[in-house]
């Protein structure tokens, strides 16, 4: 065995054969040497699909330990089933665990020990691998999880304690977990007492709406301590230091299908482990200067905003709320009149029509999120409204206005609203769908989950915005603006009680990322990456074996 390069290579035994066992800078490598032949010879990937080569990166491990080797007197566990041979020759073990791929996205923990000649040997293989991880800084030691016992199909907390619980306790991280007792606990928590200095990240455990709960925590407390008003429009917004993991636990779980490509607790869990890194757009939402809410994902207007209100009184349902009131709201058909004004994003790489994906890595987003850090520096980021010519008016009748800030995929959309859109390029884009016929509309909807393109038809447009405002149609005549909020709720609610009369009511709700906004006209903002989630986005396809050759 050398060392002294920084090199560990050793003779080890794995299920009955005796393996080249090599950890080198960056991966930990086995190759059986029985079939080491043959892999000159024969195809590279059949000889290792059957497990005799094996290439993982170092950040990949989730953790390393001793095994004990007693097969002679009780049989306890896979790893401990020893054959003769290794019994005699090979009495001690270690065990490996590391991130492994599965289909569709999905990441494992798999284990795979080693056995040894001789206990001086094991023990060196162990500290140095555990040398070697503690050289990760980006990996969290200590995190602060808040559950939500209600949200999905209330399984919240049982995910938790059988699936995450295990992996974070096998990979030494400590937790402080809180079981939250009522809405907005953990963004109060966070926002005011929670003890930030002692964690390396935040866990939430629940949907899109507690993950949004964190946002609002997490942001408000980094706004208060360096000092910034959130009221103003234009005030430059401070990124939140700590990431964020999302364990998925909720009715859509956008946030986390679309920033690893699906909604399981184990993938989310092994990512936190590692320590990935994805930064993430928030939007601000303003009324006449004041602001109302942070959003990540969706605002939909119209539409998803009927959805979310009529579903939001089937909570008890489960997530099956959102396709009885999609069913109904798709049925009513109510289109809304109003003037959307947007800033188109210009001088950026990408448009929503292109074909092209935010991946893991995506060379788009660090390009775009350059430009922005430019402007911030050269102070024109933020150009006052008035003061632009390049924003763009257009006035109309619409069934749908959805802003996606991420490509908002999830199980029932897995190409999401807005495919193309990206987490981190300080752009959200903006989704036009004009009065058409039912028909027409279904045509739209039905292509968010088929490979037909949702914007290519006439009455859709798509823009890629930094800014947008809508004011409402009965907001913008005089005679309008004497009516008092209630008063138009009271019209609103009149024209939904009286479907007969043919007309539309004059407003719509907001849905913010699952909440309803209080006020129809609404100032949005996009912030270029203000938070950071413990994910690295979609991963373009598994790394295949081949990759792990040139890595050798
Ligand atoms: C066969 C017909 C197919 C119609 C597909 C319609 C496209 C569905 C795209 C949904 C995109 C949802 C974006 C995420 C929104 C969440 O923030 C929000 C709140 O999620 P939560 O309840 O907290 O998990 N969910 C909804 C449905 O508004
Ligand atoms: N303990 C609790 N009791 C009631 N509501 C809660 C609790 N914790 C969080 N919430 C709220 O539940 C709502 C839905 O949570 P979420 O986890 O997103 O589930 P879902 O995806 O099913 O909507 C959020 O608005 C959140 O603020
Ligand atoms: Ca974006």
């Amino acid at each position: 065995m050398e060392k002294q390069t920084g090199l560990l290579l050793s003779h080890l035994l794995l299920k009955n054969s005796v393996f080249e066992v090599t950890l080198n800078c960056s991966h930990l490598v086995w190759k059986d040497l029985a079939t080491k032949k043959k892999q000159t010879s024969n195809s590279i990937h059949h000889t290792f699909k059957d497990g005799s080569f094996k290439c993982i990166p170092v950040s990949e491990i989730i953790a390393v330990q001793e095994t004990e080797v007693d097969a002679g007197s009780k049989d306890d566990g896979k790893w401990q089933k020893m054959s003769l041979k290794a019994n005699e020759s090979y009495p001690f073990g270690f065990t490996v665990s590391y991130v492994e791929r599965a289909s569709r996205h999905c990441w494992r923990c798999a284990d795979v020990t080693f056995h040894c000649p001789n206990g001086t040997l094991c023990l060196q293989w162990v500290q140095t691998i555990q040398e070697r991880l503690a050289l990760l800084t980006n990996r969290p030691k200590s995190l602060l999880v808040y559950i939500n016992p209600y949200g999905g199909k209330r399984q919240g907390k049982r995910i938790y304690e059988k699936r995450v619980a295990p992996l974070f306790s096998r990979a030494s991280i400590s937790t402080h977990v809180i079981v939250t007792e009522y809405a907005n606990h953990a963004r109060d928590h966070l926002r005011t007492t929670a003890d930030l200095d002692k964690y390396d990240g935040v866990v939430c455990v629940g949907g899109d709406g507690m993950f949004s709960e964190i946002v609002h925590g997490l942001m408000a407390r980094t706004q208060m301590e360096f000092g910034v008003d959130p009221n103003f429009p234009n005030a430059k917004l401070m990124p939140c230091q700590l990431r964020i993991g999302v364990i998925p636990a909720g009715s859509t779980d956008c946030i986390c299908y679309a920033t690893m490509g699906t909604n399981d607790p184990v993938t989310s869990s092994l990512h936190i482990i590692i320590g990935d890194s994805q930064p993430m757009d928030i939007c601000t939402v303003h009324h006449n200067n004041t602001f109302l809410r942070y959003s990540v994902s969706l605002l939909g207007y119209g539409f998803y905003g009927d959805v979310l209100t009529d579903s939001e009184r089937k909570r008890w349902m489960g997530p099956a709320r959102y396709d009885i009131s999609g069913f109904k709201t798709f049925l009513t058909h109510h289109h809304y009149e109003g003037t959307v004004s947007f800033l188109p994003a210009t001088n950026i790489l990408g448009t929503p029509r292109d074909k092209t994906r935010c991946t893991a890595g995506c060379y788009i987003c660090q390009h775009n999120s350059q430009i922005h850090s430019v402007k911030k520096l050269e102070n024109k980021e933020d150009e006052d409204i008035s003061d632009s010519g390049e924003w763009k008016v257009i006035r109309g009748k619409f069934l749908a206005i959805n802003a996606a800030n991420m490509s908002c995929a999830c199980p029932r959309s897995p190409k999401g609203l807005s495919p193309a859109a990206h987490l981190a390029d300080g752009t959200a884009d903006l989704i036009l769908v004009r009065k058409c016929s039912r028909f027409n509309f279904l045509r739209h909807l039905l292509r968010h989950a088929n490979k037909d393109d949702q914007f290519d038809l006439t009455f859709v447009e798509v823009h890629r915005v930094k800014q947008f405002r809508f004011t409402p149609r009965h907001c913008e005549g005089d005679s309008e603006l004497n009516l008092t909020e209630s008063g138009k709720r009271l019209f609103s609610h009149i024209c939904k009680d009286h479907p007969a009369c043919g007309c539309s009511p004059a407003y719509s709700n907001w849905n913010c990322d699952g909440e309803i906004l209080p006020h129809a006209a609404i100032d949005v903002r996009v912030h270029c990456q203000l938070i950071k989630l413990f994910a690295r986005g979609i991963e373009e396809q598994p790394i295949f074996e081949s990759f792990h050759t040139s890595a050798v």
